[in-house]
């Protein structure tokens, strides 16, 4: 796995020194090649960690490292390149006039060649799937196509690790569904980290591991389902259950034997034929 991950090391901040302390002694890894998924209710900390990750921010105690190099003020831009940010509105984003000057901005900022560019803006709009708009202007764009394309100016500049702060957080649930699966293909096929920052527990339960802030603080780090188990906990912070666990539940209570926690409605149907089958 060598040094590509993304680590924070008891990491502290706070937005000022009469303020409190937002994060306080936070530690954890984002792996090469992994989708974490960031959850905790409103104001638990998950932006401040998204801005510290790309050096828009840098914290008071502890450290970070991407891929073995500290972020700090003389690493900024090369951080920049290797982590990728994507946030909830699009349109504070945007910053060409056509979707291809937006799309170069980002490489510009890095100084990249324009013939690179040019194959770059082609390659990372053909992968969110918005080819064709190369000369359309953004702000006229739908709100699941502006995340394409801020998606997409990301890409260009080929970053190892993407954050997406509540990126889909603005769009209806089919739009939601398939700007992730887009963000799925392109993460396997270019070997990226993904980190995302929601409220959407259906995305969470898709995610390799969870990562739960409460107060500043990591409530909890593990696997989808391992968090799911610990639905009463989960309430008692402030946070929900998916839909098909609570039905689970429900159905637990009426007298139905399920053997494990369903994360969505196939692993639900599996159960419930297993169970059907045995009788
Ligand atoms: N620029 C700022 N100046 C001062 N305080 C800030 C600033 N930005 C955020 N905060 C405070 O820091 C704390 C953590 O905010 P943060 O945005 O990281 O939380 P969050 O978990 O992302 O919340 P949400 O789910 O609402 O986006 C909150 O108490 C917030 O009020």
């Amino acid at each position: 796995m060598g040094n590509t991950q993304i680590e924070f090391r008891n990491v502290s901040f706070r937005y000022q020194e009469d303020m409190p302390w937002v994060l306080k002694d936070v530690s954890f890894t984002i792996y090469n090649n992994e989708w974490v998924a960031m959850i905790g209710h409103n104001g638990s900390g998950k932006s401040t960690i998204a801005k510290l990750m790309n050096g828009l921010l840098f914290p008071q105690e502890g450290e970070i490292l991407v891929d073995g190099q500290p972020v700090t003020a003389s690493t900024v831009w090369d951080i920049r390149r290797k982590v990728g940010m994507v946030f909830q509105n699009p349109d504070n984003q945007f910053v060409g006039t056509t979707v291809r000057d937006d799309v170069a901005f980002g490489m510009e900022n890095h100084g990249m060649a324009r013939d690179l560019m040019l194959e770059r803006i082609t390659e990372s709009l053909e992968a969110v799937g918005m080819n064709g708009y190369e000369r359309h202007e953004p702000h006229r764009l739908s709100g699941g196509q502006k995340q394409r394309v801020a998606i997409a100016s990301v890409l260009a500049v080929s970053p190892q690790y993407i954050i997406l702060d509540e990126a889909t957080a603005m769009l209806d649930p089919k739009g939601r569904k398939e700007i992730m699966e887009t963000i799925r293909e392109v993460q396997s096929a270019r070997d990226l980290s993904l980190i995302t920052i929601t409220h959407d527990l259906l995305e969470v339960t898709q995610a390799d591991r969870v990562i739960v802030m409460n107060k500043g603080e990591i409530w909890m780090e593990g696997t989808p389902r391992e968090l799911f188990a610990k639905k009463e906990q989960l309430i008692e912070i402030g946070l929900d259950t998916p839909f098909v666990s609570k039905l689970a539940d429900e159905l637990k209570d009426a007298g139905l034997p399920l053997t494990r926690e369903p994360l969505n409605h196939q692993e639900l149907l599996e159960e419930l034929w297993t169970f059907h089958s045995t009788r």
